[in-house]
């Protein structure tokens, strides 16, 4: 791609998006120094703004409660200015959301087999989705309903096995940078 459409890709905000566990948190953080953007993380916004653990508001709201606040951060943060932007699973299923991400941003679907994200979410407990559940069923069934969905982003990138780094560059290769 010529050097002026390429830049033109990091006009806009990199929205990560997909399934729990697939590395949208930690990729992001990466792709954003590799690319000298700065990095936020929706979740890690919402929990600022609310002064709780996501699993603490979904345990205290409910999760309709959480999806409202998570709209509305990641409205406030897809602003127009350059910046690598990590949501959380369910964000882009919301439809608000998505139209906004899809309108303002350049979304990346970052996808991992179900076996590689059960092994992943077994090292950070806290996700109020699996608490008391099986991991690999609830994300066999999430990845039924919000696949389809995450097909909607322009850019879809499959997660490479560690080091992050390799799914970095792939990322970066899908943008064309
Ligand atoms: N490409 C990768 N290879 C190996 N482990 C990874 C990879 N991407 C993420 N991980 C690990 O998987 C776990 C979940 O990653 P995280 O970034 O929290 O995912 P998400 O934000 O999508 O839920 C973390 O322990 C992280 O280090
Ligand atoms: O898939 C989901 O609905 C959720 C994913 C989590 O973020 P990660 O995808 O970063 O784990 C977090 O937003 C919340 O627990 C709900
Ligand atoms: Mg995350």
């Amino acid at each position: 791609m010529p050097a002026a459409a390429a830049s033109s890709r990091l006009d806009r905000p990199i929205v990560l998006i997909g399934l729990m566990g697939v590395g949208k948190t930690t990729v992001g953080r990466r792709l954003a120094q590799r690319l000298g953007l700065p990095f936020v993380d929706a979740d890690e916004e919402i929990e600022t703004a609310a002064g709780m653990s996501i699993s603490e508001i979904f345990a205290t709201f409910g999760e309709p409660y959480f999806r409202d606040g998570e709209r509305r951060v990641i409205a406030r943060l897809i602003d127009g200015s350059p910046k690598v932007i990590a949501t959380g699973g369910g964000a882009f299923m919301n439809d608000k959301t998505r139209a906004l991400i899809l309108d303002r941003a350049t979304a990346v679907w970052l996808e991992a087999d179900v076996e590689t994200l059960v092994d992943r979410v077994r090292r950070r407990n806290t996700r109020p989705l699996l608490q008391g559940r099986d991991p690999r069923e609830v994300l066999r069934e999430l990845a039924k309903v919000r696949n389809p969905v995450y097909a909607l982003a322009p850019i879809h990138v499959r997660s490479q096995p560690s080091p992050h780094d390799a799914t970095v560059k792939a990322i970066l290769k899908a943008l064309s940078l």
